[in-house]
Parts: structure tokens; C-alpha cells; sequence
């Protein structure tokens, strides 16, 4: 995977060449005030001042104590988060714009990884504190930041000039089992897989067929030789009228989640020589093990990762052990003041 590929694929680029298949979105460019506030990893301080933007000003007086303040231990003074009125004003009407809700990204990536912190643990937001909570707490988001270029071959070739912008997409109920993941090699849709293999659907397996030549249709007509690289992933949703939708683009490589199929197969040319007619397609049934979700490990928070691992592991069982040593011993007097009958 070059460089030049990796540009291809944000969102910026294709956008406009597929926005037709594609759920309405609008991109704002992020201001390198927002970019360091987003990157500074200090004090989380959520200031809550445009949370009331679409408000009248009824309950003004309450507004300070609306403010989420955090800081921790080691920090002695609160740090005030920055605000950004004019910046804040353009992504409110954005927002309003798409309908009230919109699903954030950046120049590639959503914060997938963050959404069990959001109180609804959705990546839905309505405002810029939400998407900047979500921002704030993801790895996916650093990532796009900092080390866009990882894994690329070329890696001797200067970086390309990223200009970052905030990807707001109307939101949309997309049903998981809807989902695919498409990978096209030298303009051959080669293979597509289930995009959420964590689950059984009994549709898929029913509607094998359908969904397989569905996808292969929309490719044929409105993806294929329309993008500026031969060799490009893209994930796909088939409503309920069996209609399909264009939902993203990814670079043909590691940095892509390869779902059901390994990066070995997919770049060998195995799969095209043993498919003459249509891509291979994989997904879920029932007899394989369902597999835990990939995202599973954001969710806990680091320390008891670390507790799972490291020498404190033994401390956390040795105290299990006498809990349950002491549990038992009381059980034992209590069977002896109670007597089964
Ligand atoms: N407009 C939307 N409204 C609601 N949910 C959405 C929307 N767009 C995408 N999603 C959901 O979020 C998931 C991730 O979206 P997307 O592929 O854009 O993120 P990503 O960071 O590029 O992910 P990946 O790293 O897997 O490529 C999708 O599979 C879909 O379930
Ligand atoms: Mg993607």
C-alpha cells in the first residue's frame, strides 16, 4: 500500500465522486486550533457552553453548573477547554442542517473505538462537545492525527500535505446485518465479506445469492473505474428494499480490517484464480463459533487490562481466593445455626 492511496481514500476525495450512492454528509475544514485542542491529551474538560445553542435562554442562570468539569489527580489547577465560537456556530447549523443528529469522522476514520463513552453508547451526536467527547476518546481519531501514513511502503517518500476536516453524516439506523465489506483488486471486485462477522444471520445464508449479485450490480454500474486506484476496499448496506447504499472507502492493505478473509489470501490472487464467475463471499453460519466482538477490549478500561496481564494479577486473585475462603467459612456457620430441614 502506497501513500498516494491512503490520500485517495479520505473521504474528501470520493465523496464527491459517489455522493449520489452515498448518505448525505457535508465537510467542514478542522481549524489547527481545534486539531491541538484534539491532540493535546491533557485535563478532559468539557466545556458544555454550545450545548444550548438551539435553545432560548430560559435557563441561562443554570448553564455553569451544566459544565462537565474533569481533571485529574496530578493536575492541581481545572483547565478550561477552549472554545471555538465560530467554528462551534458552523458545525451547529451543519448539524441542524443534516436533520439534528449526524455520525462524525475524520479524513478517514470514525471513533469507533470511543462510543462506550457517550451515555447512550452511540456514536449519534448533536452538537460539537458530543463529537468532541467521542474525538477526545479515541485511538481511531489519534491515529488519522498522527501516523496516517503507518504501514505504507513507501515510507522513504515525503508524507503528502493532509488537510483535516470534520466528516458530518446525516444519521442513519443502518441494521449491522446490512453491512459488507468489499475488496477490489485491479478493478475485480474479488471478495466480499460480512462486515459484522460477530453475529449469525439467518438472512444472509437465505439470500446468499441476491445479496451477492446485488452488490456485484452496484459495483459494476457506479463503483467500478470511477475511483482513482485499481486496488480499493469499500463497505456496502443493502436495505430492507434490497437497495444498496455506498457507506465508506478504505486503502486495499493492512491498515484495513480484513474481516472474514486474511490479507494473505487477498493479495495472493488464490481467490481470483479459484473464482471464475463472481467474488467469493463470506459469511457467519451457524456452525462456526460466533467470535467475540474486536472492539470488546475499548471498553474496559486500561488499568483492568493491565490488572488481566501484569504481575497484579496474581495480588487480584490471591484476595478472590481469601474473599471466597471467608464467604464459604461464614456459609458454614450459618448451615450450622440453620440446619437444612
Ligand atoms: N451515517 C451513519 N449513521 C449511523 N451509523 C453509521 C453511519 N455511517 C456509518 N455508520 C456505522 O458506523 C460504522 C463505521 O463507519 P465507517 O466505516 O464510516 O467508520 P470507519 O472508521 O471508516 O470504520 P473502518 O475502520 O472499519 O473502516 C459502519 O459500519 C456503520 O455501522
Ligand atoms: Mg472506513
Amino acid at each position: 500500500m502506497k501513500k498516494e492511496q491512503v490520500v485517495n481514500c479520505q473521504f474528501s476525495v470520493w465523496y464527491p465522486i459517489f455522493k449520489k450512492h452515498t448518505i448525505k454528509s457535508l465537510i467542514l475544514p478542522l481549524p489547527q486550533n481545534v486539531i491541538d485542542y484534539l491532540l493535546d491529551d491533557g485535563t478532559l474538560v468539557v466545556s458544555g457552553s454550545d450545548h444550548n445553542t438551539q435553545q432560548t435562554n430560559t435557563n441561562s442562570d443554570s448553564d455553569a453548573e451544566e459544565d462537565i468539569q474533569w481533571s485529574d489527580d496530578e493536575t492541581t489547577t481545572t483547565v478550561t477547554a477552549p472554545e471555538f465560537p465560530e467554528f462551534t456556530s458552523k458545525v451547529q447549523e451543519a448539524i441542524n442542517a443534516l436533520g439534528g443528529g449526524v455520525f462524525p469522522k475524520l479524513n478517514w476514520s470514525a471513533p469507533r473505538d470511543a462510543n462506550w463513552i457517550a451515555l447512550n453508547s452511540s456514536l449519534q451526536c448533536c452538537s460539537l462537545s458530543e463529537i468532541f467527547l467521542l474525538f477526545k476518546s479515541s485511538d481511531f481519531i489519534t491515529h488519522d492525527l498522527t501516523q496516517p501514513f503507518l504501514k505504507c511502503s513507501d515510507q522513504d517518500s515525503p508524507d503528502p500535505v493532509i488537510n483535516y476536516e470534520l466528516v458530518l453524516r446525516k444519521w442513519s439506523e443502518l441494521i449491522p446485518g446490512g453491512e459488507f465489506r468489499c475488496f477490489v483488486k485491479e478493478n475485480k471486485l474479488i471478495a466480499i465479506s460480512q462486515r459484522d462477522y460477530t453475529q449469525y444471520y439467518q438472512h444472509i445464508l437465505k439470500q446468499e445469492e441476491q445479496i451477492c449479485h446485488a452488490i456485484h450490480e452496484f459495483f459494476s454500474q457506479h463503483i467500478q473505474y470511477n475511483f482513482p486506484d485499481e486496488d480499493f476496499v469499500f463497505d456496502v448496506y443493502r436495505d430492507s428494499q434490497g437497495r444498496v447504499w455506498l457507506i465508506d472507502l478504505n486503502a486495499f492493505g493492512e491498515v484495513t480490517d480484513s474481516l472474514l478473509f486474511s490479507w494473505e489470501e487477498l493479495t495472493s490472487g488464490g481467490i481470483i484464480s479459484q473464482q471464475q464467475e463472481g467474488p467469493a463471499f463470506r459469511y457467519t453460519n451457524s456452525e462456526v463459533t460466533v467470535q467475540p466482538s474486536p472492539c470488546l477490549s475499548y471498553r474496559i478500561p486500561r488499568d483492568f487490562v493491565d490488572l488481566s496481564t501484569g504481575e497484579d494479577a496474581y495480588k487480584l486473585i490471591d484476595f478472590l481466593k481469601l474473599t471466597k475462603s471467608q464467604q464459604e467459612e461464614s456459609e458454614d456457620e450459618e448451615e450450622e445455626e440453620n440446619p437444612p430441614q
